[in-house]
């Protein structure tokens, strides 16, 4: 099922970036983040309503790198999970209860389109939802503030969780309310859409993505994309030629 609206957080700051402007509006392959990542959006899900969470005075931004025909603007909030909420009030009139709502980080161009397609499936078929997450592939350590290690945790059953993540529009909805409202967990505990709905005691799908689906946060993730988004254009480039 193609979820009826893709809702982009895109209104942060990069302050992990360091960069002038924000990384949404770092170029790779001559193209802001941004506009890869909507073009990649795009090209899985081109009839879906786009709502796009920006800056108010978001002075980077342009139509033209946004190929949605269904697309708003939405003003971002002070933290991801209060830009999300605003898009899902933005579109409160038009939203029905069951539409499927993904939710997917501008800051992750590379996410295939298998995966987005896999993840819309699975997000369908489960009634509390779903996201994109790989297992935890690593030793994890938990500091002792102080710069040592205070222990080795256990990964067994751990996961990185990704976007997109999905849900009906009512599900998403109440949660997030919920989870920001005066009785909530609040923001700093809801750094993803799957948390508020936890908190509501349901469990998501935990669908396995692909380990180059990266948020570009850090200096060396902008090389690393780059990179990825070649690899990717070349496999794409093969596969047309061998099918032709
Ligand atoms: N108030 C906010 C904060 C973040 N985001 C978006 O949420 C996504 C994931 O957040 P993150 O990687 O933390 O981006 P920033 O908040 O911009 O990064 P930093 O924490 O380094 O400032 C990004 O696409 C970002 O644009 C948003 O829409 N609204
Ligand atoms: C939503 C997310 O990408 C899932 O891993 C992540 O929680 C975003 O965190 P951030 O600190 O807002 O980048």
């Amino acid at each position: 099922m193609t979820p009826r609206w893709l809702i982009v957080p895109a209104a942060g700051a990069g302050r992990r970036m360091g960069s002038e402007c924000p990384k949404q509006y770092l170029c790779i392959a001559e193209r802001p983040v941004l506009a890869h990542t909507l073009a990649r959006l795009h090209l899985a899900f081109p009839e879906a309503g786009l709502c796009l969470c920006l800056q108010a005075d978001d002075p980077y931004f342009s139509a033209e790198w946004v190929p949605f025909a269904d697309y708003r603007r939405v003003s971002g909030g002070e933290e991801r999970v209060d830009s999300v909420l605003n898009a899902l009030r933005a579109i409160e009139s038009e939203a029905a209860d069951d539409d499927l709502v993904l939710v997917h980080d501008v800051a992750r161009p590379c996410v295939s389109i298998d995966n987005l397609l896999e993840l819309a499936r699975e997000a369908t078929l489960s009634a509390s939802g779903a996201l994109l997450a790989t297992p935890v592939a690593d030793t994890i350590k938990r500091d002792d503030a102080a710069g040592r290690v205070q222990s080795t945790e256990d990964r067994r059953g751990l996961w990185q969780a990704q976007t997109p993540q999905g849900f009906r529009y009512a599900l998403l909805r109440q949660a997030l309310e919920m989870a920001l409202g005066a009785e909530g967990i609040g923001a700093s505990l809801v750094t993803d859409e799957a948390s508020a709905v936890e908190a509501l005691g349901l469990a998501p799908r935990l669908v396995a993505g692909r380990r180059d689906n990266i948020k570009i946060t850090h200096p060396e993730d902008l090389a690393l994309a780059e990179h990825i988004l070649a690899a990717q254009r070349q496999s794409e480039h093969i596969q047309e030629t061998t099918a032709s």
